[in-house]
């Protein structure tokens, strides 16, 4: 199986190559980046091989420039994009965005020339990068999602557990709707070892406030401690594509475009839950949400929007 990254030689991209590499189902990756970046990529290969050496583990490793693409693509099972610029001080949220639709939209507009590949978008703002990716692409969108909500569910889902003091596989937990400030986490869908949240003993004190601020700043916090996320981020992106590859058709939140599944809302890609398998998004889970949920998941969808619209000409 083939599976390209472009945006390898970044902090994420050269981190979920490396995991990647590590699983023995996966036999072939194309590592992508701009020109200048060539030599890092070089640098790269060298040190994935030494770590699949001493795991006697074997993959065939590729780079190329994007220049490259969309030959360097093709066959792909799956297309990994994390390529973007960083956000800078002084930068909004909308500038962010329309830099980053432009990297976006020549990339894919390339790739889908010729090429029939899932396409798997991490570049932030992530859902209005998925929906640029869609649009661009002419894809089903069943072949392209984004990371959406599904690190913040596990930063979510750590908390919790820490909180109650359970092993982590205990807690059922996820935060839909956008990848930023508006994302809502459910509580409604927060259970451990079967018990829903709200029976457990302590749940009264839960510093429910507290737990969200934590889990909407971490991204920031760790940007700021160590110059940004990498093992967390991959680490998600590891989760998704090997549920893909294994069609093991588990329920994970990503960003996809909404066609009225959810209180018939449609016209945009925000984080829900996805039944996901080998053909990408099988099923866009109808959850049904309690009413306070619903409407902070309407301002997510509102935000997301006025987003779109200003960067859906780019
Ligand atoms: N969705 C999520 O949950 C999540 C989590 C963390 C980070 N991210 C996002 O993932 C992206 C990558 O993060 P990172 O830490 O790897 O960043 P990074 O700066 O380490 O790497 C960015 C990559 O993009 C390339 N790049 C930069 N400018 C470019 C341009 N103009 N044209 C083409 N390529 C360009 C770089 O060469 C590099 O390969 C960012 O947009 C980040 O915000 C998303």
């Amino acid at each position: 199986m083939k599976i390209s990254v472009i945006g390898a030689s970044g902090r994420i991209g050269s981190t979920v190559s490396f995991l990647l590499a590590r699983e023995p189902s996966i036999k072939h990756i194309v590592l992508i980046s701009r020109e200048k970046s060539l030599k890092k990529l070089e640098g790269i290969r060298m040190d994935m091989y030494d770590a699949l050496a001493a795991e006697a583990r074997d993959a065939e490793i590729e780079i190329y420039s994007d220049k490259e693409i969309p030959d360097a693509v093709d066959g792909s099972e799956i297309t990994i994009i994390s390529a973007g610029v960083p956000r800078k001080d002084g930068m909004s949220r909308l500038d962010l965005a329309k830099a980053n639709a432009k990297i976006i939209k020549n990339y894919v507009k390339d790739i889908s020339k010729t090429c029939d590949t899932k396409l798997f978008i991490i570049t932030n703002p992530v859902d209005i990068m998925t929906q640029k990716a869609l649009f661009e692409s002419g894809y089903d969108r069943s072949q392209v999602f984004g990371l959406g909500t599904h690190l913040d569910s596990m930063r979510f889902k750590v908390a919790i557990a820490k909180y109650f003091g359970v092993h982590i596989g205990e807690v059922r937990t996820r935060i839909i709707g956008e990848h930023g400030d508006t994302m809502v986490p459910l509580l409604s869908a927060t259970a451990i070892g079967g018990i829903p949240i709200s029976r457990m003993p302590g749940y009264e004190n839960l510093p429910y406030k507290e737990i969200v601020e934590l889990v909407k700043s971490r991204g920031e916090e760790i940007i700021r401690l160590k110059g940004g996320s990498e093992y967390g981020p991959a680490s998600a992106v590891v989760n998704v594509i090997k549920t893909i590859i294994n069609d093991d058709k588990r329920v994970l939140t990503l960003s996809t475009y909404l066609d009225g599944e959810i209180d018939s809302i449609s016209g945009i890609c925000i984080g829900v839950p996805v039944k996901l398998g080998r053909k990408g998004i099988e099923e866009i889970v109808p959850i049904r949400i309690s009413p306070e949920e619903l409407e902070t998941f309407k301002h997510s969808v509102q935000v997301l929007k006025a987003c779109w619209e200003d960067i859906k000409n780019i």
